[in-house]
C-alpha cells in the first residue's frame, strides 16, 4: 500500500497510508469505527478506486491479478447470504462460479468449523455462524492472500481462539506464499 487517500466528498476516510504485509504472516490493522479499516479493503479488492496513492498484490494491482477470485480471498463485513438458502447452496453457487468443485465445498465448511449447521438455512443462523460460513467463502480458492474485515465479530470466545489457530495454521501451511491481512475495531488481536 503506497500513500493511499481516500476521500468521500468532504470526509477524508484514509489520509497518506504507507504500509507493506509480508508473506507468511498475519497483519492486522486496529483502530476505532470509521479509522479507514473497511475503505482501504475496498480499495486493495479494487471496489472502490483510491483518491491518490495505489495498493498492490504480488506488485499487480486486483484488476491486473491474471486470477483474481483465486489469489485473493475476502470476507466483507456486509456479505450477505439469501435467508432461504442453506450455507451450503451459497458455498457450491460460489464454487461453481470459480469452478471448483463440490467436494471442495466438504472442506471448506469443515475447515470453517461449519459443517455442523452447513444445511440449515441462513435465515436462522447466528452472527458467528454465518462468519464462518463467509471465511469458508473466502478459503474456496485456496487463496494466496486472505483479506478479512472484523473476523471476529460474532465468535465467541472459544470461536475467537479457534480463529486464531486457523490463521496461524494456514499461514505456516503455505509457507512464504500465504498473506493474510484481517482488520478489526474491536481488539481482537489475529495473532
Ligand atoms: N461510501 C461512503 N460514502 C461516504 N463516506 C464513507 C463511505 N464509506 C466510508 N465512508 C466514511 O469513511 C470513514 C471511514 O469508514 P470505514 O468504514 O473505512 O471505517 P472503519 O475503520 O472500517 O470503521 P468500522 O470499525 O466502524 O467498520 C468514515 O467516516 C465513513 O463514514
Amino acid at each position: 500500500m503506497h500513500r493511499l487517500t481516500k476521500r468521500f466528498g468532504q470526509v477524508t476516510a484514509v489520509s497518506g497510508l504507507t504500509f507493506e504485509s509480508a508473506p507468511g504472516v498475519v497483519t492486522g490493522f486496529l483502530g476505532p469505527n470509521g479509522a479507514g479499516k473497511t475503505t482501504t479493503m475496498r480499495v486493495i479488492l479494487g471496489l472502490i478506486a483510491p483518491s491518490s496513492g495505489s495498493a498492490r498484490i504480488g506488485g499487480r494491482r486486483y484488476a491486473e491479478l491474471p486470477h483474481p477470485a483465486g489469489t485473493v480471498g475476502a470476507v466483507l463485513d456486509h456479505a450477505g447470504f439469501h435467508p432461504a438458502r442453506t450455507g451450503r447452496d451459497h458455498l457450491r453457487v460460489y464454487a461453481r462460479m470459480g469452478g471448483y468443485p463440490d467436494s471442495r465445498v466438504t472442506e471448506v465448511l469443515d475447515l470453517a468449523g461449519a459443517t455442523a449447521y452447513a444445511d440449515r438455512r441462513a435465515r436462522g443462523l447466528s452472527t458467528g455462524m454465518r462468519q464462518r460460513l463467509k471465511l469458508a467463502t473466502a478459503l474456496l480458492g485456496d487463496p494466496a492472500v486472505l483479506l478479512l474485515d472484523e473476523p471476529a465479530n460474532g465468535l465467541d470466545p472459544a470461536g475467537i481462539a479457534w480463529l486464531r489457530g486457523l490463521l496461524r495454521e494456514l499461514a505456516g501451511q503455505a509457507g512464504l506464499e500465504r498473506l493474510f491481512l484481517s482488520l478489526t475495531a474491536t481488539g481482537g488481536d489475529p495473532r
